[in-house]
């Protein structure tokens, strides 16, 4: 069974399109990267999933129930980290656990031993009105984990996170999926999304414009390998012969004796041989994989963030 089903999902609010005929499955144990620029449409898409709004047409189902005529048992299954959540200031880190605990029926559940996955089990007794963001966030985070979720739903769970945080968050996420738990997160920050992710999807003005692995993200941006070549010497006619080998896309030289060449990774050898054939020696070699980054700014044409 599919975790999450959307088939022809629109929003609109007034002349806003926030979602425009989004199609997309997320496979049961999979942990899928949902990727937009800011105003893409990625938190409303995540309402839908959790009934907090309607979609304007079409349909989404959660484990094969109606997220909107079956809302509450759709969300039986899922744990959530909403996008902006505000802790309870006068409750303390711990009381908020149990307060998750309560409300998903998950009585063998020790707070602390929540608080302790989340890095935050020495401030337990503390009001979260003094906790940091980072604290907070990490917080709402273990209120997800409570009653191991079948699902976690996690609009943009890096948010407040310093390097370490972030890092700690992509960890639980893998334990969580090594569970068996199906991971849907959103974010606009793309190394968390690669680090982690099975597949992902790129929204853009509400539209899906990519769903894919990241190595199909790759290949389908022609390989995704970057070659800098250094040679010995630079003649006229290098770039035009390298043109020709079959898999590169592009050639350009950077300099006297660098030159830059985009490519499948099959080309690479094909392309030093040809040089070598030609006399030309190459004096340095490096390959740069197309990041995600990249890869994004080609789809979007934005920046991530
Ligand atoms: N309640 C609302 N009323 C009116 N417009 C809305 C509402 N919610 C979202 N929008 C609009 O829908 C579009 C998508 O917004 P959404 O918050 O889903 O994007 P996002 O990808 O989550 O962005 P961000 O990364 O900034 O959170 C935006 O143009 C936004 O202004």
């Amino acid at each position: 069974m599919n975790a999450i089903d959307a088939t022809n999902v629109s929003k609109h609010y007034g002349s806003t399109t926030a979602l425009d005929r989004v199609d997309l499955t997320v496979e049961e144990g999979e942990t899928f990267g949902f990727l937009g620029p800011n105003g893409a449409g990625k938190s409303t898409f995540i309402n839908i999933l959790l009934d907090f709004a309607k979609p304007s047409d079409g349909q989404v189902e959660i484990f094969g129930t109606d997220c909107q005529r079956d809302g509450v048992d759709a969300r039986e299954r899922v744990g959530v980290l909403p996008e902006g959540y505000s802790v309870i200031e006068r409750l303390t880190g711990r009381q908020h656990i149990e307060y998750a605990i309560r409300s998903k029926d998950a009585h063998d559940t020790n707070p602390l031993d929540i608080l302790d996955r989340v890095g935050i089990r020495d401030a337990a007794g503390r009001k979260a009105s003094g906790y940091s963001k980072g604290m907070a966030q990490r917080l709402v985070l273990g209120m997800a984990l409570v009653g191991e979720p079948d699902l976690l739903l996690l609009d943009e769970p890096s948010t407040g996170l310093d390097p370490n945080g972030a890092a700690e968050m992509r960890r639980i996420l893998r334990e969580e999926n090594e569970r068996g738990a199906t991971i849907f997160f959103s974010s606009h920050i793309l190394e968390q999304v690669e680090a982690v992710c099975d597949r992902v999807g790129i929204l853009q003005n509400g539209e899906l414009v990519a769903v894919d692995t990241i190595e199909g993200l790759r290949e389908s941006m022609g390989g995704g390998t970057k070659l800098v070549l250094t040679l010995d010497e630079l003649r006229d006619s290098t770039l035009a012969e390298i043109e020709t080998i079959d898999g590169v896309e592009t050639v350009a030289s950077v300099g006297d004796s660098t030159i830059e060449v985009t490519c499948t990774n099959d080309a690479k050898m094909d392309i030093v041989v040809a040089l070598h054939q030609a006399g030309i020696e190459v004096m340095n070699f490096k390959t740069e994989e197309a990041s995600l980054e990249d890869m994004f700014i080609e789809y979007t044409g934005s920046r991530g963030r």
